[in-house]
């Protein structure tokens, strides 16, 4: 089994079992972290006892919050990586195209980044504990491409809009009340419903499983290319002054002052 740094992955059961453990960064990512996440997808896809993917963060506090702002804030990118770029659209692809379930394990805040980890899983399980949102705006950064596209067909536009534009957090059951997670359950039990559900998944034909996940993902792969635009855009504004000031801030625990940066064209 390969030895991670900043994600754990065992196979437990029918489940490949994925978990963040940068719990000190509250389970944010860096470029490494998504190195390593591709990897173990990658393993899990090929590995036939493996029936479904679990992705978990470690701890109480954080499922994931996303990139790590304050990485980003001291080297104004999301660190050293194996090929020598950040692959986080790469490993939304894949999990849109591993042939097998991906189940969230909520269990703890799912913001950012780690929120759109969340929304691309098949399904969602979270802790009655757990909130959800997104933060680009607030930190400089944006995710215009699954991030928000694939959002919208899943809670619709209104919603989405609103997740983007007010960066507000939301409750376990407010997340479940607008179509953005399957289920909730208290937070001791969770790992053990997203298990069951994997067992379950397991006792189905792999291959009608395959066909039925390729066909959802068909009606919205162009958004494929919206995402490669869209973190072409995020490489060049993540580094204008607008975007650093928001990770500056983040980083120095103050309020952003956006205006003396913005570029108004
Ligand atoms: C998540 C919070 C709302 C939690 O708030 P709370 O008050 O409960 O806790 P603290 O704020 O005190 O946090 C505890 C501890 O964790 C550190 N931390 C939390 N989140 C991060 C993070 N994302 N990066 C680094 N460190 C983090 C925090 O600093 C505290 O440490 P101490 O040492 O001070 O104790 C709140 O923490 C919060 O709002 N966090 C930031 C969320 C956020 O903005 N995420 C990043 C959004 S941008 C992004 O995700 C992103 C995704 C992509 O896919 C990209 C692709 C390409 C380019 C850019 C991308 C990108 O920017």
């Amino acid at each position: 089994m390969t030895q991670f740094e900043d994600i754990t992955y065992e196979v437990d059961g029918a489940a490949g079992l994925i978990t963040i453990n940068r719990p000190q960064r509250y389970n944010a990512f860096r470029a490494k972290t998504v190195d390593e996440l591709i990897s173990a997808f990658q393993q899990a896809w090929t590995d036939r006892a493996v029936r479904a993917v679990i992705l978990t963060g470690s701890g109480e506090k954080a499922f994931c919050t996303g990139g790590d702002v304050k990485q980003r804030a001291e080297t104004g990118d999301y660190g050293p990586s194996e090929l020598g770029r950040f692959r986080i659209s790469d490993l939304h692809k894949l999990m849109r195209d591993i042939p097998k379930p991906v189940i969230a394990a909520v269990n703890g805040i799912a913001i950012g980044g780690g929120h759109v980890l969340q929304v691309l899983a098949d399904v969602s399980i979270a802790a009655d504990t757990a909130r959800f949102g997104q933060a680009g705006p607030r930190v400089g950064s944006f995710d215009a491409g699954f991030g928000s596209a694939y959002l919208a067909r899943v809670v619709g536009e209104k919603k989405a809009r609103e997740i983007w534009m007010f960066c507000r957090q939301y409750s376990a059951d407010d997340a479940l009340a607008m179509g953005l997670i399957n289920k909730v359950v208290p937070a001791d039990q969770l790992l053990t419903e997203a298990k069951s559900w994997a067992a379950d998944a397991a006792a189905l034909s792999p291959t009608a499983i395959k066909f039925l996940k390729q066909s959802f993902n068909a009606d919205t792969d162009h958004q494929a290319g919206l995402s490669n635009m869209a973190m072409t855009a995020l490489d060049m504004f993540g580094v204008s002054p607008e975007g650093m000031e928001g990770a500056t801030a983040f980083a120095q625990k103050r309020t952003p002052d956006f205006d003396s940066v913005v570029d108004w064209h």
